[in-house]
């Protein structure tokens, strides 16, 4: 029978879609595939079909015609990520053979039905995270034969969450809904973080339920308890405001310890003086009164007060070792990081504004510009935007929870390149600092939607305590520094190094951790080793893509990875030469194809001499 060219069904799908402009590649003038070459923009090929799509950050919304595609025989993967979608869910088990969908960070809504995904034999693999989908996790998802990965987070599902019938299931994550009651028995092995940021989940792997005796309570028994409960938190109340009528209440912010990404009001007591003006600045010298201001670096900045960063509820991203770091909203609704440091005395407060003020002047495409700050003698704060891709170490270590594929090859270079740029800047505006930046590490690597990466926590050695300092910098667990106390202007080299390393491995380097608190061989020792013994195969990660043509310009970087990462200081490459040899190293070493980073998504043919089987073991 006539089967339509896969043209004419990819043309009709494009025609659904508005703002399509990212899709001007796809034109009757040529075919989507010759062989497994692709023509098409996010078309991906199989021996001249297509067998995926790929149209992520493309700024695509409109209509998915799931009756056109599901004409396309060979369909196996689609992803839609990082789009404006919005609108229902589209019909997926129309399309019956796929294996994975990724349709995260959109904006569809409502609710799924339960029998959605009726059907789906092959699904391994579904992410509808951060998008506004509301009411119960459809029923037809848990009964999916060979389903390994679920990620549902940041939605408003609500009820509770269904019991998952399939053994195989490797990773779920359902944190930020709206989620209740207990966490099925078949999902008591996953991470923690998989259940955070829900009203009210109890069981394994959280906190067990409370007894079903409170259920049972008789209701009179239950009202006395609650007046008491009323009483006492009045009483509690009025306690609070005749102190605060009494003292000035100073900035605090309450950071409960929390568990990383979880949702927690961070709430703050201001003076009243400190709720009032908003900018102060740094050259007036009107002492003491004026030490509750936020000082703002730069004057494009958009203006604002502590108050308004921190009366609001705001989330804590995560803490680190100097404190707490917390996303808040301004009222333009815009996003704004405050970290809290301890441990900056180091110098005094002229010294430490004039520092700031230094480190406020600096602008580069890969540095993260210090917006404003607080300084309060017993601690910092420092201001900067949220940069809303999250940082590498999450993209490299934290991925599948998050229901992103790993970055590909061609995005880790990328990468790189541009934490080479951010460095090199530092070096040179800030030739005083030995260590110009200090604490380089992947967590300091911000990325933006496009990859681009913004460093932060840079310049900050000078005002940290330095028995702090050396306890908690990364420029400070140096080989160098661990030897003989000193650090040189090739210490960043080696965080660098490190950097590298981690992002063509996707190991955990334990480089950082204090001593004997990582396993035995650190992440260099292990891929000198591994370079050594002539398995280098093994020492990429397996999620940058299998890429036929790039594997020698993998290797490239590899080995500055390791001459930047050399314990001997006097061997060690300094930052220029490592950036020149950083600048020559391509994507690819021909002009032949590049294969997707899908190839690691185990839906790719064997034909390519990669196992359909999923791998996903982090190792
Ligand atoms: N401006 C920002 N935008 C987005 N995420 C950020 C921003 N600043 C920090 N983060 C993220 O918030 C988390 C906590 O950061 P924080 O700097 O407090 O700790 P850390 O980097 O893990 O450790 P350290 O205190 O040693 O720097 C990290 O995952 C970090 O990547």
């Amino acid at each position: 029978s006539y089967s339509k060219p896969e043209s004419e069904i990819l043309l009709g799908f494009k025609a659904s879609l508005a703002n399509n402009d990212a899709l001007l590649s796809w034109n009757s003038s040529t075919t989507p595939c010759s062989g497994d070459k692709e023509n098409w923009v996010g078309v991906l090929c199989d021996n001249g079909n297509v067998w995926g799509l790929k149209l992520e950050n493309m700024g695509l919304s409109g209509v998915i015609d799931v009756e056109v595609i599901k004409e396309l025989p060979g369909l196996r993967t689609i992803s839609l990520m990082n789009n404006n979608f919005d609108g229902s869910i589209p019909s997926l088990k129309k399309l019956g053979a796929l294996k994975s969908v990724y349709l995260s960070n959109n904006k569809f809504s409502g609710e799924i039905e339960s029998n959605a995904f009726d059907g789906m034999q092959s699904l391994k693999k579904i992410h509808l995270a951060n998008n506004q989908f509301k009411g119960l996790i459809p029923l037809s998802l848990t009964i999916l034969p060979k389903l390994i990965e679920v990620s549902l987070a940041g939605n408003h599902f609500n009820g509770e969450i269904p019991d998952f019938k399939i053994g195989i299931l490797k990773s779920i994550n359902v944190s930020n809904n709206e989620l209740e009651g207990q966490i099925p028995q078949s999902l008591s092995k996953m991470s923690m973080y998989s259940f955070s940021g829900n009203g009210n989940l109890c069981g394994a792997p959280l906190t067990s339920c409370s007894s079903s005796t409170s259920k049972k309570l008789p209701v009179v028994m239950i009202a006395v308890l609650a007046v008491s409960v009323l009483a006492a938190l009045a009483a509690i109340l009025a306690v609070v405001i005749l102190l605060r009528r009494r003292h000035h209440t100073p900035l605090s912010v309450e950071a409960r310890p929390t568990v990383r990404g979880h949702k927690k009001a961070a709430s703050a007591d201001l003076d009243r003086e400190e709720q009032g003006s908003s900018v102060h600045s740094t050259t007036s010298k009107k002492g003491e009164n004026n030490s509750g201001k936020l000082t703002f670096l730069r004057d494009t900045a958009e203006r604002f007060d502590l108050g308004d960063l921190l009366k609001a509820s705001a989330e804590v991203l995560g803490s680190g070792y100097f404190g707490s770091s917390y996303k808040a909203a301004l009222v333009t609704g815009k996003m704004m990081v405050v970290k809290r440091f301890r441990h900056m005395n180091n110098v005094g407060r002229e010294e430490f504004q004039e520092h700031m003020r230094r480190l406020g002047r600096l602008g580069h495409t890969n540095l993260l510009p210090l917006v404003a700050f607080y300084y309060r003698k017993e601690e910092k704060l420092l201001v900067s935007e949220y940069v809303n891709n999250v940082s590498l170490a999450v993209h490299l270590h934290g991925n599948r929870s998050r229901g992103h594929p790993s970055p590909d090859w061609p995005t880790r270079l990328k990468i790189i390149k541009g934490v080479a740029k951010g460095l090199q800047y530092l070096y040179n505006e800030l030739p005083s600092l030995i260590i110009p930046h200090g604490h380089l590490k992947s967590s300091n690597v911000l990325l933006n939607e496009s990859f681009e990466p913004l460093l932060t926590d840079y310049g900050l050695v000078p005002v940290v305590n330095q028995e702090h300092a050396q306890e908690v910098m990364v420029a400070y667990k140096s080989p160098e520094h661990k030897q003989n106390g000193r650090v040189t202007k090739k210490t960043d080299v080696w965080s660098f190094g490190i950097l590298i390393l981690e992002t063509l491995t996707g190991k955990f380097p334990t480089n950082y951790l204090q001593q004997g608190k990582g396993s035995d061989t650190d992440l260099v020792t292990w891929v000198n080793s591994m370079v050594r013994e002539g398995s280098t195969g093994e020492v990429f990660d397996k999620d940058m893509g299998a890429t036929k043509n790039s594997e020698g310009e993998m290797m490239k970087l590899l080995k500055i990875g390791m001459a930047c990462a050399e314990v001997d200081v006097e061997k060690r490459c300094d930052l220029k030469e490592a950036i020149e040899k950083i600048e020559e190293v391509k994507e690819k070493d021909n002009d032949e194809e590049f294969y997707s980073s899908y190839t690691s998504e185990g839906d790719v043919k064997s034909s390519r001499g990669l196992s359909d089987d999923f791998s996903y073991s982090l190792s």
